[in-house]
């Protein structure tokens, strides 16, 4: 017994420190000290005193932020096979059994499984396959708020929506209420609730999750069983659904008719495993794809509104390449290297996720002296990369002439730390970009965006995980009476 306390006292003692950060208390550590909104800019300015690395404590869990690019490339890209992991929820995780999700899971070698299916279907390559139809969603997007003229919101959310059905099952929504959508939407409530740290008691306590559903208090239990039902069964629906299409030959080509039609040719592969792998990482892609593209797009008006300059320098590229008796689309991509380094700035400007999505220490790492300990939740703090001065001069500009060579002729590359890093890297970033650039090339060729009656340049956000504007207050006006026409046409074809 000796021995074994002399042994733990000497490992507490000899263990290097964690990075520097705000004074913990006893027990509850930094809670008090947590801001109620905007932690990216709390975060960012704290760095100023603790350096581009940073700990804090939670009761008991330790928390680790990165604040530079050089501590997030350090940590996330060069130690990605230790540092890819994502925290351990009880509640989302094992209670909900959200802990199989692609975005949720630690278990790494199911993670390869998953991320080798995407590479698949969502490489840029692979992804080219969906233009079509991204296209033509993003001008009914567009059709939309220039015949509502009212809050964009709406329309934006509702072509995006209808891209990631579309894509991802090859389901086609019917209405603002398609039943898609509905049930989708009530999963992705579901998710934002459980994911919320601090949000229950059993991811503080986990003994608490034995307890059983019929002892007071275990309401939590309760509720995560129906969760977990509702969540299944959305999952399971979905595939079968594409699973019968496909029988009758009536399925639209998606990511899973690809995925499962490419089991079908290889006899070396278990369809049952495949279907498995296919449900869970499908189910994932409307929660994590949809509020992320609409958040951008939103912004992208936002910045329209605050630095008309852009619109005017877009639109002569626009009408200089595409001209006025077609409709912009994602092949012009190349040609259009103004429109494209848009796509780059707003990803920059107002990153959809400021503070990523946590990743988790598989084990310990020392980082420049200090140690990163095995369970710790990684945060990397996107919106302080992106807002760098050195990296980015005057960082608050919204100008996308930064990603352009001088002569203007090309996009350099940069501004995508918005989708994330190392193993967990965004595997819907092309997908994303050529959504944004359909939007943006189709509003500049079609709309002239203006701030509203009153509007004084201020613009509120609602803060959380994802940062969103409150109200977009524009006036969105047809160029011309041919162009609600010609887009009307395209969308019926
Ligand atoms: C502008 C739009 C988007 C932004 C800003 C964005 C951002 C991110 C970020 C920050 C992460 C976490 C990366 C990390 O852990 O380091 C992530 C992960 C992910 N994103 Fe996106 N995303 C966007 C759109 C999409 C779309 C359209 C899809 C697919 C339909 C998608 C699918 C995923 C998936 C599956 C993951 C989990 C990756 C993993 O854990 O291995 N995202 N995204």
């Amino acid at each position: 017994f000796l021995l074994t306390l002399g042994r733990r006292i000497y490992d507490t003692v000899t263990r290097p420190a964690l990075p520097p950060g705000p004074r913990p208390l006893p027990i509850i550590g930094n809670l008090l000290q947590l801001p109620k909104a905007n932690n990216h800019l709390v975060f960012a300015e704290w760095s100023k005193s603790y350096g581009d690395i940073m700990s804090m404590t939670l009761l008991g869990k330790t928390f680790i932020i990165l604040n530079s690019r050089r501590a997030v490339f350090d940590v996330l890209e060069r130690s990605a096979a230790v540092s890819a992991g994502r925290p351990q929820l009880v509640m989302a995780n094992e209670l909900v059994g959200f802990g199989k999700l692609p975005t949720l899971t630690s278990d790494m070698s199911l993670h390869r499984k998953y991320r080798r299916m995407y590479a698949r279907a969502l490489s840029g390559t692979a992804s080219q396959r969906y233009w079509t139809n991204q296209t033509r969603e993003m001008r009914r997007t567009v059709l939309q708020l220039l015949e509502e003229n009212g809050d964009p919101i709406p329309a934006v959310k509702q072509g995006v929506g209808c891209i990631i059905s579309e894509v991802v099952y090859g389901h086609r929504l019917s209405s603002p209420d398609d039943e898609f959508l509905v049930k989708a939407r009530e999963v992705l409530v579901i998710f934002e609730r459980v994911i919320r740290p601090g949000a229950f008691l059993v991811d503080t306590f986990p003994w608490l999750k034995y307890i059983p559903e019929w002892f007071p208090g275990a309401g939590f239990k309760r509720r995560a069983r129906e969760w977990r039902a509702t969540s299944d069964r959305l999952r399971q629906d979905h595939l079968d659904k594409v699973k019968r299409d496909m029988s009758a030959g009536t399925a639209h080509p998606s990511y899973v008719t690809n995925l499962l039609s490419q089991t079908e040719k290889s006899e070396r592969m278990d369809v049952a495993e495949v279907e498995e792998l296919v449900k869970w990482s499908a189910g994932t892609l409307y929660g994590a794809g949809s509020d992320t593209t609409v958040v951008t797009i939103q912004n992208f008006l936002v910045a329209l509104l605050q630095f008309p300059k852009a619109q005017e320098r877009a639109r002569e590229e626009v009408d200089r390449v595409v001209g006025r008796e077609r409709m912009p689309d994602i092949q012009d991509r190349e040609r259009m290297p103004y429109c494209q380094a848009m796509v780059q700035e707003i990803l920059r400007w107002r990153p959809a996720v400021p503070l990523g999505i946590p990743h988790a220490m598989l084990q310990d790492e020392l980082y420049c002296g200090y140690l990163l300990p095995a369970g710790a939740t990684v945060i990397p703090n996107i919106w302080s990369l992106t807002h760098d001065p050195h990296l980015y001069p005057n960082p608050d500009q919204y100008r996308p002439e930064r990603f352009l060579f001088e002569d203007g002729t090309k996009t350099i590359d940069g501004g995508r730390e918005a989708f994330g890093f190392g193993r967990r890297i965004c595997a819907g970033s092309h997908l994303a970009e050529s959504s944004i650039f359909a939007f943006i090339t189709t509003l500049i060729w079609a709309a002239n965006v203006t701030g509203a009656a009153g509007f004084d340049g201020n613009v509120d956000y609602e803060t959380g995980a994802v940062n969103r504007p409150k109200e977009i207050p524009c006036d969105i006006r047809p160029r011309s009476e041919q162009v609600i026409e010609m887009l009307r046409g395209s969308v019926l074809e």
